[in-house]
């Protein structure tokens, strides 16, 4: 048995070897990048920062119906426990998390358990935790604001453009809002009354209340079958950021569980009825199953459609044609270890370093190269320019010797008058703020020349010769960066007047 079993082995390895050196699995290989449809490696690396999610909150779990029932008691006590609250979905900050591509467009959380006899109450439905990275901006489409926001937005920043977004009539939203926020603050009374009855006797405010709720809730259902002219989406804007490490947001609610008969004795009588209970009038018997039956039953989950957006937080943000040698700066002004190479687009996603004064820190972000048409989704496009939104200051790195020796860079001068563009087509205004010019590359043979020429062209903004590799005027540099983040610095922003071109 055993012989064969090897012989079966070997067969299978064989197998497998013709079929890696087969014709197909070859041309399959080779393909790869002819098909319009697969991704080629570098569309795969691409980060993903803005994202929508949808978050329901977990449901809560049934109330019990249960009776404890005795020699001496047969027609028995009630002790059905009241069901679980459902768990709720959470956005936690981690650094570990360097955009949105691992996280899935839909989260549920857990459901709350059903209560059962003996009065247990059902377990609690279990949190869910998404992971997002520092630097999340929440846009809410639907739903509840979440809860623990204690890092609200201090920068104004202008809405990205979603068709309809700024033509919403603002007193439909106020009424919509109002409307949510009575229905809200009804499901939290009807709870806490439950809570405060604590399972001895359910209220007639609590049945009128929770009718109130089921009513509503009915109404609403019924408005949403009937066909709406056009329904605006609302989407408001910028409700929460998560930018500390550990920081936790609840984006969706779990729903509070349903209540368990002994929470509600005197509507429970029932079971085995004895002959004197049979003439009960009906009609009072139907309203109250039915008003027993929805207390039972666990309330939903809250849900939230929310919109992510990533946007890096620094201070100095490193902004450079591919090569200019902006990854190589940041790890010498810093201890930032990123990927250094002598091909274009080394860097796929930011990189954040931090400057470190006696008084204080400055992080600065290293994006990846821009090139003429970023706006137009060239290169690795116009995905990491919403990344210097944020940032206080601009450090324009432009590589020296990308002209000289007849290599076919770009003058320095038409280096900045395009990366000024690009700042302005994506954003207007994007390239007004304080800057400076770092001018790289000064070791290699004619760059003195150039760095004097570039002198002559660009006015309004101090011009920093740097050597990244030897970190020759790295302190220069850093001292005048700090100045600018103080706002110390006298430096205009770089615009396309200041700058000469032929
Ligand atoms: N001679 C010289 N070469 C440098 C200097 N700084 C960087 N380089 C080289 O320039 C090349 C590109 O450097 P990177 O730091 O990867 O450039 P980058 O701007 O981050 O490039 P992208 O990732 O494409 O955006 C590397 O081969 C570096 O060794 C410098 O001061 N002098």
């Amino acid at each position: 048995m055993w012989i064969a079993r090897a012989k079966r082995m070997l067969e299978l390895q064989t197998i497998r070897r013709r079929c890696w050196k087969s014709p197909c699995y070859v041309f399959s290989f080779l393909s790869y990048s002819d098909n319009p449809h697969k991704k080629t490696p570098l569309q795969e690396t691409r980060m993903r920062d803005r994202f929508n999610l949808y978050a329901k909150g977990g449901d809560g779990g049934n109330g019990s119906t249960s009776f404890r029932r005795s020699r001496h008691d047969r027609r028995g006590k009630p002790d059905g426990g009241n069901g679980g609250r459902g768990g709720d979905v959470i956005l936690e900050c981690s650094p570990a998390v360097w955009d949105f591509s691992g996280l899935q467009n839909h989260v549920n959380a857990g459901r709350g358990g059903h209560g059962t006899s003996k009065n247990k109450i059902g377990t609690r439905g279990e949190d869910k935790v998404v992971q997002v990275p520092i630097g999340t901006v929440i846009h809410l489409k639907e739903g509840e604001i979440p809860s623990m926001v204690e890092h609200r937005s201090s920068t104004d920043l202008d809405p990205w453009e979603l068709p309809g977004s700024l033509t919403t009539d603002q007193s439909e939203v106020d009424l919509q809002s109002s409307l949510n926020s009575n229905m809200a603050e009804k499901v939290k009374l009807f709870h806490a009354a439950g809570q405060l009855s604590s399972c001895t006797e359910i209220t007639t405010e609590q049945y009128s209340l929770k009718n109130e709720i089921t009513t509503d809730q009915s109404e609403g259902m019924k408005q949403e079958n009937v066909p709406q002219p056009e329904t605006l989406e609302e989407i408001r804007y910028n409700v929460a950021e998560l930018t500390e490490e550990g920081q936790r947001m609840i984006v969706a609610y779990g729903g509070e569980g349903g209540l368990g008969n002994v929470c509600y004795p005197n509507v429970l009588v029932k079971p085995k009825a004895t002959n004197s209970e049979v003439h009960r009038d009906n009609a009072l018997e139907d309203e109250t199953s039915n008003n027993r039956s929805s207390l039972r039953t666990g309330l939903p989950g809250s849900e939230a459609v929310l919109v992510l957006e990533l946007k890096s937080i620094a201070d100095v943000g490193l902004v450079g044609m591919p090569n200019a040698g902006k990854s190589t700066l940041l790890g010498a002004m810093s201890r930032a270890k990123p990927a250094i190479g002598y091909y274009a687009f080394t860097t796929l996603r930011p990189n954040l370093g931090n400057l470190n004064f006696d008084d204080l820190s400055i992080t600065v972000a290293d994006i990846p190269g821009l090139i003429k048409g970023a706006h137009r989704n060239r290169g690795l496009g116009h995905a990491f320019l919403r990344h210097i939104e944020r940032t206080k200051v601009l450090a324009y790195v432009v590589d020296l010797a990308a002209a000289l020796d007849g290599r076919k860079g770009i003058p320095p001068w038409e280096q900045l008058k395009d990366l000024v563009l690009e700042l302005e087509h994506h954003q207007e205004g994007l390239s007004n703020r304080p800057s400076l010019v770092v001018a790289n590359k000064i070791d290699e043979t004619g760059a003195e020349e150039v760095f004097q020429e570039l002198e002559k062209r660009v006015r309004a903004v101090p011009i920093y010769p740097v050597c990244a590799v030897l970190e020759e005027g790295i302190s220069e540099l850093k001292a005048g960066l700090k100045m600018l983040v103080d706002g110390d610095g006298i430096s205009d922003s770089l615009s396309l007047e200041n700058i000469s071109v032929d």
